[in-house]
Protein backbone atom coordinates (compact mmCIF):
# COMPACT_ATOMS: atom_id res chain seq x y z
CA UNK A 1 0.00 0.00 0.00
CA UNK A 2 1.44 3.66 -0.64
CA UNK A 3 -0.18 5.27 2.05
CA UNK A 4 -2.66 4.60 4.77
CA UNK A 5 -6.02 3.74 4.03
CA UNK A 6 -9.02 5.65 4.85
CA UNK A 7 -12.08 4.20 5.53
CA UNK A 8 -15.57 5.63 5.03
CA UNK A 9 -18.19 4.25 6.16
CA UNK A 10 -21.39 3.77 3.94
CA UNK A 11 -23.77 1.36 6.16
CA UNK A 12 -26.51 4.35 7.12
CA UNK A 13 -25.78 5.10 3.24
CA UNK A 14 -25.53 1.94 0.89
CA UNK A 15 -27.00 -0.09 3.84
CA UNK A 16 -30.15 1.99 3.75
CA UNK A 17 -30.89 -0.05 0.49
CA UNK A 18 -30.97 -3.49 2.51
CA UNK A 19 -33.47 -1.50 5.27
CA UNK A 20 -35.83 -0.37 2.69
CA UNK A 21 -34.87 3.02 3.91
CA UNK A 22 -36.35 2.50 7.20
CA UNK A 23 -33.43 3.68 9.49
CA UNK A 24 -34.69 5.36 12.77
CA UNK A 25 -32.58 8.41 14.59
CA UNK A 26 -32.04 6.09 17.77
CA UNK A 27 -30.47 3.08 15.40
CA UNK A 28 -28.44 6.42 13.81
CA UNK A 29 -27.16 7.25 16.71
CA UNK A 30 -25.90 4.03 17.93
CA UNK A 31 -24.32 2.98 14.81
CA UNK A 32 -22.49 6.41 14.11
CA UNK A 33 -21.24 6.82 17.53
CA UNK A 34 -19.56 3.42 17.18
CA UNK A 35 -18.27 3.86 14.08
CA UNK A 36 -16.80 7.19 15.40
CA UNK A 37 -15.20 5.86 18.02
CA UNK A 38 -14.09 2.96 16.17
CA UNK A 39 -11.86 5.37 14.05
CA UNK A 40 -13.93 5.66 10.51
CA UNK A 41 -12.94 9.00 8.54
CA UNK A 42 -16.18 9.83 6.97
CA UNK A 43 -19.47 8.60 8.30
CA UNK A 44 -21.79 9.05 5.38
CA UNK A 45 -25.93 9.11 5.91
CA UNK A 46 -28.51 9.77 3.75
CA UNK A 47 -31.39 7.71 1.77
CA UNK A 48 -29.66 4.86 -0.31
CA UNK A 49 -30.32 6.81 -3.20
CA UNK A 50 -28.52 10.19 -1.96
CA UNK A 51 -30.01 12.91 -0.08
CA UNK A 52 -33.59 13.88 -1.38
CA UNK A 53 -33.88 10.16 -2.50
CA UNK A 54 -37.02 9.37 -0.76
CA UNK A 55 -39.20 9.15 -3.60
CA UNK A 56 -41.81 6.81 -5.20
CA UNK A 57 -39.43 6.15 -7.64
CA UNK A 58 -36.59 5.10 -5.04
CA UNK A 59 -38.32 4.22 -2.45
CA UNK A 60 -39.99 6.28 0.64
CA UNK A 61 -37.63 6.80 3.47
CA UNK A 62 -39.49 6.37 7.04
CA UNK A 63 -37.46 9.48 8.89
CA UNK A 64 -36.63 12.84 6.55
CA UNK A 65 -32.62 12.43 5.71
CA UNK A 66 -32.07 15.42 7.79
CA UNK A 67 -33.42 13.81 11.42
CA UNK A 68 -30.82 11.18 10.44
CA UNK A 69 -28.29 13.38 9.33
CA UNK A 70 -29.12 15.60 12.56
CA UNK A 71 -28.99 12.62 14.80
CA UNK A 72 -25.61 11.48 13.70
CA UNK A 73 -24.08 14.94 13.84
CA UNK A 74 -25.03 15.16 17.57
CA UNK A 75 -22.74 12.29 17.85
CA UNK A 76 -19.64 12.39 15.59
CA UNK A 77 -16.64 14.01 17.55
CA UNK A 78 -14.26 12.83 15.89
CA UNK A 79 -15.05 11.67 11.61
CA UNK A 80 -16.52 13.81 8.71
CA UNK A 81 -20.22 13.51 8.43
CA UNK A 82 -20.74 12.64 5.40
CA UNK A 83 -23.35 12.79 2.64
CA UNK A 84 -23.72 11.23 -0.67
CA UNK A 85 -25.99 13.69 -3.61
CA UNK A 86 -27.28 12.53 -7.35
CA UNK A 87 -27.22 15.45 -9.16
CA UNK A 88 -30.75 15.97 -10.26
CA UNK A 89 -32.25 13.70 -7.16
CA UNK A 90 -30.62 16.14 -4.57
CA UNK A 91 -30.10 19.57 -5.39
CA UNK A 92 -27.93 22.53 -3.98
CA UNK A 93 -30.44 23.66 -1.58
CA UNK A 94 -30.70 20.05 -0.56
CA UNK A 95 -26.99 20.24 -0.24
CA UNK A 96 -27.05 23.54 1.96
CA UNK A 97 -29.23 22.26 4.80
CA UNK A 98 -27.32 19.35 4.97
CA UNK A 99 -24.38 21.87 5.58
CA UNK A 100 -26.49 23.55 8.03
CA UNK A 101 -26.87 20.05 10.06
CA UNK A 102 -23.45 19.17 10.09
CA UNK A 103 -22.41 17.50 6.84
CA UNK A 104 -18.55 18.39 6.03
CA UNK A 105 -17.98 16.04 3.29
CA UNK A 106 -20.20 14.80 0.49
CA UNK A 107 -19.61 12.90 -2.66
CA UNK A 108 -21.03 13.36 -5.89
CA UNK A 109 -22.39 10.78 -8.05
CA UNK A 110 -22.74 10.46 -11.58
CA UNK A 111 -22.90 7.36 -13.52
CA UNK A 112 -19.65 6.54 -15.05
CA UNK A 113 -19.65 8.36 -18.24
CA UNK A 114 -21.79 11.75 -16.94
CA UNK A 115 -19.04 13.54 -14.78
CA UNK A 116 -19.88 16.34 -16.52
CA UNK A 117 -23.36 16.98 -14.84
CA UNK A 118 -21.97 17.40 -11.48
CA UNK A 119 -20.10 20.88 -11.89
CA UNK A 120 -22.12 22.80 -9.79
CA UNK A 121 -23.12 20.60 -7.59
CA UNK A 122 -19.10 20.36 -7.03
CA UNK A 123 -18.84 24.19 -6.98
CA UNK A 124 -21.69 24.36 -4.04
CA UNK A 125 -19.73 21.79 -2.06
CA UNK A 126 -16.11 23.62 -2.14
CA UNK A 127 -17.77 27.12 -1.76
CA UNK A 128 -18.89 25.90 1.50
CA UNK A 129 -15.13 24.49 2.06
CA UNK A 130 -16.95 20.68 2.15
CA UNK A 131 -14.02 17.92 1.69
CA UNK A 132 -15.75 16.88 -1.93
CA UNK A 133 -15.43 13.34 -4.07
CA UNK A 134 -16.74 12.54 -7.66
CA UNK A 135 -18.34 9.05 -7.34
CA UNK A 136 -18.29 7.21 -10.96
CA UNK A 137 -21.27 4.77 -10.51
CA UNK A 138 -21.02 1.30 -12.72
CA UNK A 139 -17.78 1.25 -13.36
CA UNK A 140 -17.92 -1.74 -15.19
CA UNK A 141 -19.35 -0.23 -18.38
CA UNK A 142 -16.43 1.83 -19.23
CA UNK A 143 -12.94 0.96 -20.18
CA UNK A 144 -10.05 2.40 -17.99
CA UNK A 145 -9.07 5.47 -20.68
CA UNK A 146 -12.76 6.22 -20.49
CA UNK A 147 -13.15 6.42 -16.66
CA UNK A 148 -10.02 8.43 -16.75
CA UNK A 149 -11.54 11.28 -19.49
CA UNK A 150 -14.30 11.31 -16.72
CA UNK A 151 -12.30 11.22 -13.51
CA UNK A 152 -10.64 14.24 -14.85
CA UNK A 153 -13.67 16.48 -15.19
CA UNK A 154 -13.77 15.95 -11.70
CA UNK A 155 -10.35 16.79 -10.42
CA UNK A 156 -10.24 20.05 -12.79
CA UNK A 157 -13.41 21.15 -10.98
CA UNK A 158 -11.60 21.02 -8.08
CA UNK A 159 -12.63 17.57 -5.72
CA UNK A 160 -10.37 16.07 -2.70
CA UNK A 161 -10.65 12.35 -5.00
CA UNK A 162 -12.17 10.65 -7.39
CA UNK A 163 -14.26 7.46 -5.97
CA UNK A 164 -14.93 4.26 -8.69
CA UNK A 165 -17.91 2.43 -8.01
CA UNK A 166 -18.79 -0.67 -8.42
CA UNK A 167 -21.98 -0.38 -8.56
CA UNK A 168 -22.93 -3.93 -9.97
CA UNK A 169 -20.41 -5.97 -8.05
CA UNK A 170 -19.37 -6.90 -11.52
CA UNK A 171 -15.90 -6.21 -11.74
CA UNK A 172 -13.21 -9.21 -11.32
CA UNK A 173 -9.57 -8.21 -9.23
CA UNK A 174 -8.07 -7.55 -12.70
CA UNK A 175 -10.84 -5.15 -13.57
CA UNK A 176 -10.22 -3.49 -10.63
CA UNK A 177 -6.24 -3.13 -10.58
CA UNK A 178 -7.12 -1.80 -14.63
CA UNK A 179 -8.93 1.34 -13.71
CA UNK A 180 -7.52 1.96 -9.95
CA UNK A 181 -4.21 1.85 -11.46
CA UNK A 182 -4.31 3.63 -14.70
CA UNK A 183 -6.04 6.72 -12.36
CA UNK A 184 -3.23 6.57 -9.38
CA UNK A 185 -0.87 6.92 -12.04
CA UNK A 186 -2.40 9.81 -13.81
CA UNK A 187 -4.64 11.54 -11.62
CA UNK A 188 -2.78 14.19 -9.12
CA UNK A 189 -5.64 13.60 -6.24
CA UNK A 190 -6.37 10.03 -4.25
CA UNK A 191 -7.95 7.56 -5.89
CA UNK A 192 -11.24 5.94 -3.91
CA UNK A 193 -13.15 2.36 -4.68
CA UNK A 194 -16.75 1.30 -3.50
CA UNK A 195 -17.48 -2.44 -3.70
CA UNK A 196 -20.65 -4.19 -4.03
CA UNK A 197 -20.54 -8.32 -3.10
CA UNK A 198 -22.14 -10.19 -5.81
CA UNK A 199 -20.22 -12.37 -6.87
CA UNK A 200 -18.27 -12.68 -3.12
CA UNK A 201 -15.37 -10.37 -4.33
CA UNK A 202 -15.80 -7.37 -2.51
CA UNK A 203 -13.08 -7.99 0.05
CA UNK A 204 -10.49 -9.11 -2.61
CA UNK A 205 -11.69 -5.90 -4.66
CA UNK A 206 -11.02 -3.65 -1.95
CA UNK A 207 -7.59 -5.11 -1.27
CA UNK A 208 -6.91 -5.17 -5.68
CA UNK A 209 -7.75 -1.20 -5.09
CA UNK A 210 -5.88 -0.26 -2.40
CA UNK A 211 -2.88 -2.06 -3.54
CA UNK A 212 -3.13 -0.12 -6.65
CA UNK A 213 -2.67 2.95 -4.88
CA UNK A 214 -6.59 3.60 -3.94
CA UNK A 215 -6.27 4.96 -0.25
CA UNK A 216 -10.37 5.40 0.77
CA UNK A 217 -11.68 2.47 0.51
CA UNK A 218 -15.61 2.20 1.20
CA UNK A 219 -16.88 -0.26 3.72
CA UNK A 220 -20.13 -1.21 5.91
CA UNK A 221 -20.61 -2.94 9.06
CA UNK A 222 -21.57 -6.41 8.08
CA UNK A 223 -21.46 -5.73 4.61
CA UNK A 224 -24.84 -3.99 4.82
CA UNK A 225 -26.13 -2.68 1.33
CA UNK A 226 -27.90 -3.26 -2.36
CA UNK A 227 -27.85 -6.95 -3.81
CA UNK A 228 -25.24 -9.26 -1.94
CA UNK A 229 -24.04 -5.67 0.11
CA UNK A 230 -20.68 -3.96 0.10
CA UNK A 231 -17.12 -4.78 1.20
CA UNK A 232 -17.59 -5.59 5.12
CA UNK A 233 -15.41 -3.03 6.94
CA UNK A 234 -14.47 -5.15 10.23
CA UNK A 235 -13.35 -7.71 7.89
CA UNK A 236 -11.37 -5.62 5.47
CA UNK A 237 -10.41 -3.85 8.48
CA UNK A 238 -8.72 -7.44 9.99
CA UNK A 239 -7.11 -8.21 6.75
CA UNK A 240 -5.50 -4.53 6.56
CA UNK A 241 -3.90 -5.26 10.12
CA UNK A 242 -2.86 -8.71 9.53
CA UNK A 243 -1.16 -6.92 6.44
CA UNK A 244 0.39 -4.21 8.62
CA UNK A 245 -1.15 -1.75 6.58
CA UNK A 246 -2.35 1.62 8.71
CA UNK A 247 -6.22 2.06 8.56
CA UNK A 248 -7.09 3.84 11.60
CA UNK A 249 -9.41 1.68 12.93
CA UNK A 250 -9.58 -0.41 16.23
CA UNK A 251 -10.49 -3.84 15.45
CA UNK A 252 -12.15 -4.76 18.55
CA UNK A 253 -14.67 -1.47 18.73
CA UNK A 254 -15.60 -2.02 15.31
CA UNK A 255 -16.30 -5.42 15.77
CA UNK A 256 -18.45 -4.58 18.83
CA UNK A 257 -20.71 -1.96 16.61
CA UNK A 258 -21.33 -4.37 14.00
CA UNK A 259 -22.43 -7.04 16.11
CA UNK A 260 -24.10 -4.74 18.77
CA UNK A 261 -25.80 -1.94 16.62
CA UNK A 262 -26.15 -3.34 12.97
CA UNK A 263 -26.63 -7.28 13.47
CA UNK A 264 -30.26 -7.26 15.67
CA UNK A 265 -31.76 -4.28 13.38
CA UNK A 266 -30.69 -6.35 9.65
CA UNK A 267 -33.76 -7.16 8.16
CA UNK A 268 -32.22 -10.47 6.56
CA UNK A 269 -28.51 -11.59 6.63
CA UNK A 270 -26.35 -10.12 3.87
CA UNK A 271 -25.99 -13.15 1.45
CA UNK A 272 -25.43 -14.21 -1.64
CA UNK A 273 -28.63 -15.48 -3.00
CA UNK A 274 -29.77 -16.46 -6.62
CA UNK A 275 -30.81 -13.09 -7.30
CA UNK A 276 -27.69 -11.01 -5.84
CA UNK A 277 -25.13 -13.47 -7.63
CA UNK A 278 -27.07 -12.82 -11.15
CA UNK A 279 -27.00 -9.16 -10.25
CA UNK A 280 -23.24 -9.47 -10.30
CA UNK A 281 -22.93 -11.82 -13.32
CA UNK A 282 -25.22 -9.88 -15.52
CA UNK A 283 -23.51 -6.15 -14.36
CA UNK A 284 -27.09 -5.28 -12.69
CA UNK A 285 -27.21 -1.94 -10.48
CA UNK A 286 -27.33 -3.30 -6.91
CA UNK A 287 -30.15 -0.92 -5.77
CA UNK A 288 -32.43 -2.31 -8.45
CA UNK A 289 -32.40 -5.87 -6.03
CA UNK A 290 -35.66 -5.20 -4.21
CA UNK A 291 -37.17 -3.09 -6.91
CA UNK A 292 -36.99 -6.64 -9.40
CA UNK A 293 -37.91 -8.70 -6.17
CA UNK A 294 -41.25 -6.81 -5.89
CA UNK A 295 -42.08 -6.78 -9.53
CA UNK A 296 -41.35 -10.25 -9.77
CA UNK A 297 -43.98 -10.79 -7.55
CA UNK A 298 -46.44 -8.58 -8.71
CA UNK A 299 -46.43 -10.31 -11.93
CA UNK A 300 -45.57 -13.97 -10.96
CA UNK A 301 -42.10 -13.60 -12.80
CA UNK A 302 -38.89 -15.04 -11.88
CA UNK A 303 -36.22 -12.53 -10.51
CA UNK A 304 -33.63 -14.02 -12.42
CA UNK A 305 -35.51 -13.17 -16.19
CA UNK A 306 -36.06 -9.33 -15.19
CA UNK A 307 -32.12 -8.73 -13.62
CA UNK A 308 -30.65 -10.43 -17.13
CA UNK A 309 -33.12 -8.35 -18.94
CA UNK A 310 -32.15 -5.59 -17.29
CA UNK A 311 -28.68 -6.00 -17.64
CA UNK A 312 -28.82 -6.85 -21.40
CA UNK A 313 -30.42 -3.55 -21.99
CA UNK A 314 -27.77 -1.41 -20.18
CA UNK A 315 -29.97 -0.03 -17.50
CA UNK A 316 -28.20 2.40 -15.14
CA UNK A 317 -28.92 3.54 -11.26
CA UNK A 318 -31.93 6.26 -11.64
CA UNK A 319 -33.75 4.22 -14.26
CA UNK A 320 -35.55 2.15 -11.36
CA UNK A 321 -39.02 2.61 -13.15
CA UNK A 322 -38.37 0.59 -15.92
CA UNK A 323 -38.36 -2.40 -13.73
CA UNK A 324 -41.47 -2.52 -13.39
CA UNK A 325 -41.81 -1.72 -17.58
CA UNK A 326 -39.33 -4.73 -18.06
CA UNK A 327 -41.37 -6.86 -15.77
CA UNK A 328 -44.48 -5.93 -17.61
CA UNK A 329 -42.84 -6.67 -20.97
CA UNK A 330 -41.89 -9.83 -20.19
CA UNK A 331 -44.76 -11.30 -18.15
CA UNK A 332 -46.89 -10.41 -21.70
CA UNK A 333 -44.80 -12.04 -23.40
CA UNK A 334 -44.72 -15.04 -21.28
CA UNK A 335 -48.44 -14.74 -21.16
CA UNK A 336 -48.74 -15.02 -25.14
CA UNK A 337 -46.64 -17.89 -25.03
CA UNK A 338 -48.35 -20.19 -22.69
C1 LIG B 1 -26.73 5.86 -5.39
C2 LIG B 1 -25.97 4.56 -5.49
O1 LIG B 1 -26.59 3.56 -4.74
C3 LIG B 1 -24.51 4.80 -5.25
C4 LIG B 1 -23.77 3.54 -4.98
O2 LIG B 1 -23.61 3.16 -3.83
C5 LIG B 1 -23.32 2.70 -6.08
O3 LIG B 1 -23.36 3.14 -7.25
O4 LIG B 1 -22.91 1.57 -5.82
MN1 LIG C 1 -23.23 1.04 -3.71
Amino acid sequence: MKSRIHFIDTTMRDGSHAMSHSFTKEQVSLIAQGLDDAGADIIEVSHGDGIAGSSINYGFSKTRDIELIEAASKVVKRAKLGALLIPGIGTISDLQEAYDHGVRAVRIATHVTESDVSLQHIKAAKDRGMFTAGFLMMVHMAEPEKILEQARIFEDAGVDYVNLADSAGHLLPDDVRRRVSLLSEKLSIPVGFHAHNNLGLAVANSLAAAEEGASYIDGTLRGLGAGAGNCQIEVLSAVLERMECATGIDLDKILKVAEEAVEPIMPRAQVIDTASLMLGYAGVYSSFLLHARRAAEKFDLNIKDILVELGRRGMVGGQEDMIVDVAYQLSRSQHKAD
